[in-house]
């Protein structure tokens, strides 16, 4: 049986690292000609190289999700290269996790520019080819934080909850375009989201607890993986996973 995943022209944001370049990794070399888009071009040229020499297909694309013309650049680097786009996964994302009476006001308005409005532009910029298709699939990146919260994860959940939200809304609305539309939701998994966390008791507290139960970020392209390659016709909406001994 073909895998379903070969030949499909995939966009990923947040590919220079974490989950996003894990993902980009495991479907390139399942066939897909993947699209990568971040900031730090460095580290999207050197996977694109990667995955050449592998013998895959990729490009990238240096770009902030913050701004949405740089998503509709991003979406047409699938076009010119490949005539289409098959997925997108809405996966750049930051956690700088504290308590809101720290006021970092300025930690606020990123992760709502990067969590909320960059899956937004990110639809925007995918929509109108895959309503022309009338075949698509866009996979949007919440978390465990997206249906619970946590000491310091009001604002960080509140991004994530908002991603569930608006995935399910899109899903209602786009039946007749023949798109999928899946939420991807991970628990603790070891990457760099927790660098970024400038509020130091915070930093430390999650880098132990991460650091003790926290799982690779290939969990995250096995689960992007199953989710695409299920028939056109089954649309699976939601995965929550979980480190198995994460208890949160
Ligand atoms: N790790 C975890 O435990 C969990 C993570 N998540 C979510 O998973 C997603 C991926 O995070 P993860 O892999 O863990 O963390 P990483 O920090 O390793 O990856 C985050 C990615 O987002 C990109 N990014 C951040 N800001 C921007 C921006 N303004 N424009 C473009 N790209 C941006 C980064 O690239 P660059 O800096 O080069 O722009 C990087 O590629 C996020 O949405 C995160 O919230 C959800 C649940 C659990
Ligand atoms: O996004 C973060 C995942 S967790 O800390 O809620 O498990």
């Amino acid at each position: 049986m073909a895998s379903n995943i070969e030949g499909k022209v995939i966009v990923i944001t947040g590919a220079s690292s974490g989950m996003g370049e894990a993902t980009a990794r495991h479907l390139a070399s399942r066939g897909a000609k993947v699209v990568l888009g971040a900031r730090r071009a460095d580290r999207l040229e050197a996977l694109v190289s990667e995955i050449r020499d592998a013998g895959g297909e990729a490009h990238a694309k240096a770009i902030d999700v913050t701004r949405a013309q740089d998503l509709e650049a991003l979406v047409n680097v699938a076009i010119e290269a490949h005539g289409r786009i098959d997925v997108l996964i809405n996966n750049a994302g930051v956690m700088p996790l504290s308590p809101i009476e720290k006021l970092k006001i300025d930690e606020w308005d990123t992760m709502i520019d990067v969590n909320i409005k960059g899956v937004l532009y990110g639809i925007a910029a995918a929509l109108p080819h895959m309503k022309a298709q009338k075949s698509g699939h866009i996979i949007n990146t919440s978390s465990v934080a997206g249906h619970l919260i946590f000491p310091a994860s009001a604002v960080y959940s509140g991004t994530k909850h908002a991603v569930i939200a608006i995935s399910e809304g899109f899903r209602q609305e786009v039946k007749d375009y023949n798109i999928r539309t899946t939420i991807l939701s991970p628990g603790a998994v070891k990457t760099e989201l927790l660098d970024h966390i400038s509020d130091k008791d915070v930093q430390a507290a999650n880098q132990e607890y991460v650091g003790q139960v926290g799982i690779p970020a290939d969990s995250y392209a096995r689960m992007a993986a199953f989710v695409i390659e299920q028939p056109e016709d089954v649309d699976v909406n939601e995965i929550i996973f979980r480190p198995t001994a994460q208890q949160l």
